[in-house]
């Protein structure tokens, strides 16, 4: 199997903790898509055009250029951690298994975190040493509403304090100590809602992909000044998705007109009454959503963790990457 070609360094954008000294290394799309002209790969074109159907308006040239040599690295990374575990294993004169490999893919809401989680999730199970991969999203750690209610930030979905954020980090960190079996909660976009007789079980995946709004956050400041463990310190590799904001608006507004003869026409949805909006008044709704709520955490918590990421994919206004920085080792 070839290695990757040799790339160029170039200054990092600012948010990146960029400057002359950048931690990362900048790679325009040509350059990693030739990346999978070069690797003997695990898919045949039926696979492709199968895993297109995972995006509605995902392309096979997305997949070929963009997530079949992101897989690769991750493979490359996967094995590279294999080899770790085996010297610790050597020098502590132990045998014990390995834990599962965990990945965290951060970005705003309506950015397409979801659509590369679920891409990869399957690339990665067609990868030799992986066939076992399981996705989780953060949501499932929120407060349910009755608790949001009475805090009096409903309104604050999304935001930091709205998730149970020890429940969570104890989620990863048992996943990342070896737990056979580990438990996460669910919640349901339908009702708007944790479920609470419904549970995710997590059985020592090879890979476990970690996906939501604010996994790179860093850990909190105490009152006495010092801090703990933040999720991201449980996380192998991470990926920050990134786009213009106004791209991001446009494409949470497009999501929400298109929900409406969707998810929202079903009686049980919460959102049932928005079902019936005209086109201008979804519009009105939905940007109304955005502006109060969506834009503010972006801004305020979610882009500020960018520069934490392993890997930043930029998208342009078609959601096509354009551009990847990869953390330097
Ligand atoms: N790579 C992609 N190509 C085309 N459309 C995409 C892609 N990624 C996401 N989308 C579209 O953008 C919208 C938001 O994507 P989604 O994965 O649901 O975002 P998130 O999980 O970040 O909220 C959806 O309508 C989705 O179909
Ligand atoms: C459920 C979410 C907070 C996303 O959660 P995540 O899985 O990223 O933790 C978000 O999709 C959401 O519903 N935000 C509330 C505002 C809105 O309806 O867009």
């Amino acid at each position: 199997m070839s290695e990757f070609p040799s790339v160029q360094t170039r200054r990092a954008p600012n948010g990146t903790n960029g400057g002359s000294l950048s931690p990362f290394v900048e790679l325009d799309r040509e350059t990693w898509a030739r990346l999978s002209d070069q690797i003997e790969q695990p898919l045949d074109d039926d696979d492709v055009h199968r895993l297109s159907g995972l995006g509605e308006d995902l392309s096979l040239e997305e997949i070929r250029e963009v997530y079949l040599p992101l897989s690769r690295l991750l493979n490359l990374y996967v094995a590279a951690a294999g080899h770790l575990h085996r010297a610790t294993n050597t020098f502590l004169g132990e045998s014990t298994r390995r834990t599962p490999y965990v990945i965290g893919v951060a970005g705003s809401v309506a950015v397409g975190k979801s659509t590369t989680s679920r891409v990869l999730r399957e690339l990665l199970r067609r990868w030799p040493g992986t066939p076992n991969v399981e996705l989780i999203t953060t949501d499932g750690f929120l407060y349910p509403n009755a608790v949001l209610e009475e805090r009096g930030i409903m309104h604050r979905k999304g935001f930091p304090e709205s998730y149970d954020r020890r429940r969570l980090l104890k989620f990863v960190a048992d996943v990342k100590s070896g737990a056979e079996e580990v438990t996460a909660p669910w919640y349901s976009h339908l009702s708007y809602n944790i479920v609470p007789d419904k549970q995710i079980l997590v059985r020592r995946p090879d890979v476990l992909i970690v996906e939501g709004l604010n996994v790179l956050a860093p850990a909190r400041i105490r009152d006495d000044g010092t801090s703990g463990l933040g999720l991201s310190d449980f996380f192998d590799f991470s990926i920050y998705v990134d786009a213009r904001t106004q791209d991001i608006e446009n494409w949470y507004i497009q999501r929400f007109m298109k929900l409406r003869q969707g998810a929202f026409a079903d009686p049980a949805s919460y959102f049932h009454r928005y079902s019936t909006l005209s086109d201008q008044e979804a519009f009105e709704t939905a940007s109304g959503i955005w502006k109060r709520i969506n834009e503010p955490n972006l801004k305020e918590n979610v882009l500020p963790t960018r520069g934490r990421a392993t890997l930043v994919l930029t998208k342009n206004s078609r959601h096509a990457v354009h551009r990847m920085l990869l953390r330097k080792i």
